[in-house]
């Protein structure tokens, strides 16, 4: 298979040098002119690729980091002795924190809004920065390209060098826990988060990249054209540009080719059949639309997807799992410090925790404590407080008082000392969890997300977590998560918690929406997760049968407080608790904060 792949590789790039060289030694000078610029556009539409293909952040300014590109490598040229490649690298560095600080209104602005601060940004661009005019523009000195790409086919031919290279060093990256974060945070910020992902360093590394890749774009245009415009670094453009690698698919290559092709031949052939060349970007409108109608990959994807089909998950009928070998189980269970006293410290304990969403009390002065190797039941009616709870100790609410304790060291305080950890360093130190609505990023392969995870580090790290995934009887690491079942996807969730080594795994509802059947063979996962890998669970379920057949304790909470905590029989024949979810005429009615003391 594997020796297919790499002969399938070798005829592929031999088809694509034979046609490069073909087409730089036989067309015309003219003709030459427009494929380079074709591969430039290609570079400037990867930018794209990366920041929208990959991250899902619509910015509408890649021609502004061009134009930085452009002017920096131009002043450069004209002002210093530095080799052209060191002026073009200058160039491309100079547009990372224009674009970091572009980034800066994605942490707070989504879709339409992030979309019209970045093209006015790059509107103000043009206007203060590129309509004075580029270096060189008013002495008519235009920048001298290097020996080694001296003639138009030469030049065409390190514009096709710099596409491929930046690609394959994308296509490296993606396979990077920071290219997996890249997909992650597009498909939910607080699932990257609690993977232990920096959702803003995530974000502005994907500017900062884009604003890279398109500088080098902008810094070869200098090369190519001698002396820039700032026509070349209009919002317009940046909006075709856009447009077009919405439509071809950028975040991979041959997208980018098409689109980069697009842009600059569809306007000629247009030009050369006697039609208006402005059709071109309405072409492209119409041809983004399209794409996005069939998923958010455009033309590139779904003939990838076409071509190349996912393998499909091998089926696990009966999921019968091996039994986890010794090395496995010291690996994934958290060393602990061998004294007495620590061995009986709770991996988790809450204590008095409140929180308030306005005037309503969603946890009130809640104390829990989850014992080492245990499943540790969490239940209560809809609106208890459950997942409340969970996103406190996870990091995504911050409550009024109370305090946590991670292993029994503090992890938060309030008041009188407030430690507040976000997210992603909380799930660093050790606290996992799933969410209710199962957000397991589908853009990625299982190998991808333990990567995100940090589970695949070392090749140590790897044979733990492909041990963990047959373990819990899921596929193996190459396939992609979005041709998983739901049940299928939740087991890939529980191993990658596992495989990160964690103090506590917290699962928000992880049988909601299960068949039956489904959800009994997780249960069977969850209930042997403290024996087979020695961790402490915390489980929130609205099965009953679940909860009876998994937890070793279990708390019931009801309008914020603790109503009921001991054993599953003792907890679920408690008198409040069967009250409190068939409702009563004597149900309290929900407090309003002020009343609370
Ligand atoms: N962001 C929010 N803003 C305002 N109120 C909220 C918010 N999130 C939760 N609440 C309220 O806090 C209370 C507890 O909600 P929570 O989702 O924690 O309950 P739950 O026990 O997890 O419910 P379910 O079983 O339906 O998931 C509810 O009254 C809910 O309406």
């Amino acid at each position: 298979m594997k020796h297919a792949d790499h002969r399938k590789g070798y005829i592929r790039t031999i088809t694509a040098v034979s046609i490069v060289g073909a087409l730089g030694l036989l067309l015309s000078n003219y003709w030459l002119f427009l494929a380079t610029s074709a591969a430039i556009a290609a570079l400037i539409s990867l930018s794209v690729g990366v920041v929208y293909g990959r991250a899902g952040m619509v910015a509408l300014c890649p021609m502004a980091f061009a134009g930085i590109g452009g002017w920096t490598t131009g002043w450069l040229n004209l002002h210093t002795n530095l080799p052209f490649l060191a002026d073009v690298v200058i160039g491309a560095l100079a547009a990372v924190p224009v674009g970091i600080a572009m980034g800066l209104p994605a942490l707070r602005l989504r879709g339409l809004n992030l979309a019209a601060a970045t093209l006015a940004f790059g509107g103000a661009f043009a206007v203060v920065a590129f309509d004075r005019g580029f270096p060189g523009a008013a002495e008519h000195k235009p920048v001298e390209r290097p020996i080694f790409a001296s003639s138009e086919t030469l030049y065409f031919f390190l514009a096709v060098l710099m596409l491929v290279v930046v690609s394959g060093l994308l296509n490296r990256a993606a396979r990077t826990a920071i290219g997996a974060s890249w997909m992650a945070v597009r498909d939910s910020e607080r699932a990257t988060a609690a993977l232990g992902h920096s959702v803003v360093a995530t974000k502005l590394l994907a500017f900062a990249v884009s604003a890279f890749i398109a500088g080098v774009g902008g810094a070869l245009l200098a090369g190519q054209l001698g002396i820039l415009s700032g026509n070349a670094f209009q919002p317009f453009t940046s909006m075709v540009i856009f447009t077009a690698a919405v439509a071809f698919g950028a975040a991979h290559l041959e997208g980018a080719i098409l689109a980069g092709a697009a842009t600059v031949f569809v306007p000629e052939i247009l030009r050369l059949i006697e039609l208006p060349q402005d059709i071109a970007p309405a072409l492209f409108a119409v041809a983004a639309l399209q794409a996005l109608a069939g998923g958010e990959a455009g033309l590139a994807g779904a003939l990838r997807a076409k071509w190349r089909p996912a393998p499909m998950a091998a089926a696990h009928p009966d999921r019968t799992y091996p039994v986890p070998s010794p090395a496995l189980l010291a690996a994934v269970t958290r060393p602990r410090r061998v004294t007495d006293n620590s061995l009986r410290t709770p991996p988790l304990e809450v204590r008095d925790i409140t929180v308030a969403y306005g005037r309503v009390v969603a946890l009130d002065g809640v104390n829990l404590r989850v014992q080492s190797a245990t499943v540790h039941g969490l239940i209560g009616p809809n609106g208890a407080g459950k997942s409340t709870l969970i996103d406190v100790i996870s990091g995504f609410v911050s409550p009024t008082r109370g305090q946590i304790y991670l292993d029994g060291r503090v992890l938060f305080d309030v008041p009188p000392l407030s430690k507040d950890l976000p997210p992603h360093r909380r799930a660093r130190k050790g606290i996992r969890r799933s969410f209710q609505q199962g957000r397991v990023s589908p853009s990625l392969t299982i190998d991808q997300y333990l990567r995100l995870s940090g589970a695949r580090g070392s090749s140590d790290d790897r044979r733990l977590s492909d041990e963990i995934l047959a373990a819990l009887g899921c596929p193996a690491a190459s396939t992609p998560i979005g041709t998983l079942d739901v049940g299928t996807r939740r087991l890939v969730g529980v191993a990658t918690t596992l495989a990160s080594r964690p103090s506590i795994v917290m699962l928000d509802e992880p049988a909601a929406g299960l068949a039956t059947e489904e959800s009994a063979r997780l249960a069977n996962v969850i209930r042997e997760l403290p024996e087979r890998f020695g961790c402490a669970v915390l489980l929130v379920e609205h099965d009953v049968k679940m909860i009876a057949v998994c937890c070793d304790e279990v708390t019931a909470l009801d309008f914020g407080r603790v109503i009921a905590h001991g054993t599953p029989r003792s907890v679920l024949r408690n008198p409040k608790v069967l009250r409190a979810y068939l409702g009563g005429v004597d149900q309290p009615s929900r407090r309003p904060a002020a009343e609370v003391n």
